[in-house]
């Protein structure tokens, strides 16, 4: 095991108390119908899975944006994060966000100008200079912090703008379409929280509540819509022996700021420790203004729900969300153990054993077993959105640029026979069903994770996420991406045509056939090909290369690399230092302001109110069992 970096370890979660993780019984927020029965999907699913070799889905648990679709340049962390790449290696990666409808049918024309790439749906294109320079730095660009480029190097850049411009990946413009448009799929659903809502009963099982109780239920992803019944009234709610949705206990003079500890193209997080229990939790905070701006209140709803909706082990926890009139507010839990992308970073070659490789990869397909059963696709695996926990267990985080599905089907069952799992003669979980049919066409991801049928434009589905899974592990074992080319449009060039190498120099990594027949299998071009296109994730884990893995274990295995633990809990050394000069006030928020939109916000009718986009956040504090 390998004592990789520093910590801080003191965070004192609700989790680390029970242990190093959420409870692990099934899933503690589950949708359920206004009957009270959990949708039946998810419910054959735990069934089928309790008796077969499968870990139960919640058994285990960037966007590189330098410009907005204003053209700025903008985040912090995607700054920082090329500032890791030692400038010979001039790595560019970036996350691209586009609009719905993208046919890019001349994505292999060598002109970037000429590409649709570079300025889909009129917003501006944010390009890789051919001579390598960026755009200007925003006003609040951080002090540059440049991991992995010598001190040498440093003292002899004459000024750290001109370091940075060495060292920035390029990122591209994010540009959600549709601002306040609510067609189904679009938009969470809000339940009329004046009619009677559901709550959980003890026991797990669902009731009508009494309408002054606080406890009440949420929007429903129309995702399940199916389950209940198209159009009624149905709501999602939380069905659980483990975890109660209640009114929001807490807002922003709750908290105590520690520190900044990232930095979002919108948003801003902190370390806060929470005055009452004095517990420590990553607080992100975004802003509404800028989220206006730059078209993004969509995805911000997006995040709040698969937080809020999720609840596994190897998905980041959330304990509250709520507004004030300037910011929506994500009170998760802390990862102390930072990026795994830094780990990476820090590794000799950038990258880690096949061995460990497996590990995580084990873990992040449990991840997205679990997302996918819920209805949602992820689209933006990297290394970059993978969170250690202070255990050294990953933690997928960044949910913006997720995307629910519209209704789903059941996850059905697959006979060994006729094709389950292989190895252990068992029949398979066909979780794909869940979200089988669903397509969306918004053009979106991260440049090199990017996938054939994204860059394509023709929709994309859940195999999006094989896709990256594959891109993923390769990066974990060869320290880079397979299809990086020296621009944007080489790289989706190669995405496009080229198949996968494995680096055969003296020094490359060995890598068994197994692993590279997974990895070639997760990188078929045709998504209908790719491995996990016919039962999701359990073709995945089926693999041989998987052969050894205990699923149903992984969480309760020791992680090959575990975080340093920093002498204090508000010790950040697994975090970049972030220039706090544009911190955002948390405490000072007036809590008789706690929802709408700053008048200046630009979204003042002509009778003088305002239009809330917020409307439909969900204000909530998820109470996990355990908790005090
Ligand atoms: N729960 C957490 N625990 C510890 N650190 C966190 C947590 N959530 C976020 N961070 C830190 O803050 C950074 C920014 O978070 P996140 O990626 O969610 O923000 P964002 O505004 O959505 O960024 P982007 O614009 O890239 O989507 C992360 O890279 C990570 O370093």
């Amino acid at each position: 095991m390998t004592q990789l970096f520093a910590s801080s370890p003191s965070a004192v979660t609700n989790n680390e108390k029970r242990g190093n993780f959420p409870a692990l019984s099934l899933p503690s927020r589950k949708h359920s119908n206004e009957s009270g029965h959990l949708p039946t999907r998810i419910k054959n699913f735990f069934r089928i899975n309790s008796s077969s070799s499968h870990s139960p889905p919640n058994a285990s648990g960037s966007t590189e944006r330098e410009r907005d679709s204003h053209g700025s340049v903008k985040n912090e962390k995607s700054a920082f994060r090329q500032s890791r790449f030692l400038p010979g290696i001039g790595r560019n990666r970036s996350t691209t966000v586009a609009s719905e409808g993208n046919p890019l049918d001349d994505a292999m024309s060598p002109t970037a100008s000429a590409n649709p790439y570079f300025a889909h749906q009129g917003q501006p294109a944010l390009r890789h200079r051919n001579d390598g320079s960026v755009p200007s730095s925003p006003p609040d660009t951080p002090e540059l912090q440049v991991t992995g480029v010598s001190a040498v190097e440093q003292a002899n850049t004459t000024n750290k703008e001109e370091l940075a411009r060495k060292l920035r990946r390029v990122a591209s413009a994010p540009n959600a379409q549709g601002l306040f448009t609510s067609g189904q799929g679009d938009r969470p659903q809000t339940a009329d929280l004046g009619k009677e809502p559901l709550v959980e009963q003890s026991g797990g099982s669902m009731g009508l509540a009494d309408p002054n109780s606080e406890e009440y239920n949420l929007a429903v992803p129309s995702s399940l819509s199916s389950d209940f019944g198209s159009n009624a009234s149905f709501r999602r709610t939380y069905s659980s022996n483990s975890i109660k949705v209640r009114n929001v206990e807490v807002g922003p003079a709750s908290f105590d700021k520690i520190k900044m500890i990232g930095k979002g193209d919108v948003g801003k997080v902190y370390l806060v420790r929470e005055k009452k229990s004095s517990r420590l939790y990553a607080m992100k905070v975004l802003s509404k203004k800028e989220m206006i701006k730059r078209n993004k209140i969509k995805r911000a709803l997006a995040e709040q729900e698969i937080l809020a909706t999720s609840n596994h082990p190897f998905i980041v926890t959330l304990y509250h969300s709520f507004q004030s009139e300037d910011y929506l507010y994500l009170c998760m839990e802390y990862c102390s153990g930072g990026e795994f992308f830094r780990t990476l970073q820090t590794r000799p070659g950038k990258s880690i054993s096949e061995d460990a490789a497996r590990f995580y990869a084990a873990e992040v397909i449990a991840a997205l077993e679990y997302l996918h059963l819920m209805g949602f696709i992820y689209r933006d695996l990297k290394p970059e959105n993978i969170l250690l926990h202070q255990s050294g267990h990953i933690m997928l985080s960044d949910f913006d640029l997720s995307k629910q599905s519209g209704p789903g089907g059941a996850p059905t069952m697959i006979p060994a026979r006729s094709g389950g799992n292989s190895t252990t003669g068992l029949p398979t979980i066909d979780t794909k069903s869940c979200i089988a049919d669903f397509r969306t066409n918004s053009f979106v991801g991260t440049e090199e994770y990017i996938a054939p049928e994204v860059i394509k434009g023709c929709g994309h589905t859940s195999a999006v996420d094989w896709w990256t899974l594959g891109i993923l592990i390769y990066e974990m074992l060869y320290g880079t991406t397979p299809f990086k080319g020296k621009n944007r449009n080489a790289t989706f060039a190669s995405i496009l045509r080229d198949e996968v190498n494995f680096p055969e120099h003296s020094g490359a990594q060995q890598t068994s056939n197994l692993c590279k027949s997974l990895i070639r299998k997760l990188l078929i071009k045709d998504e209908t090909k790719r491995l996990g296109a016919r039962a999701g994730a359990s073709d995945v884990k089926t693999h041989p290369f998987f052969r050894q893995t205990q699923w149903a274990l992984i969480r309760h295995m020791k992680p090959p690399m575990i975080p340093h633990q920093g002498r204090a809990g508000t010790d950040t050394v697994n975090f970049r230092n972030v220039k706090e000069s544009a911190s955002v006030d948390i405490g000072g928020t007036d809590p008789t302001r706690m929802k709408g939109v700053p008048m200046d916000s630009g979204l003042a009718t002509p009778n003088g109110e305002l239009n809330d986009p917020f409307e439909e956040f969900n204000s909530v504090t998820l109470h996990h069992e355990g908790d005090m």
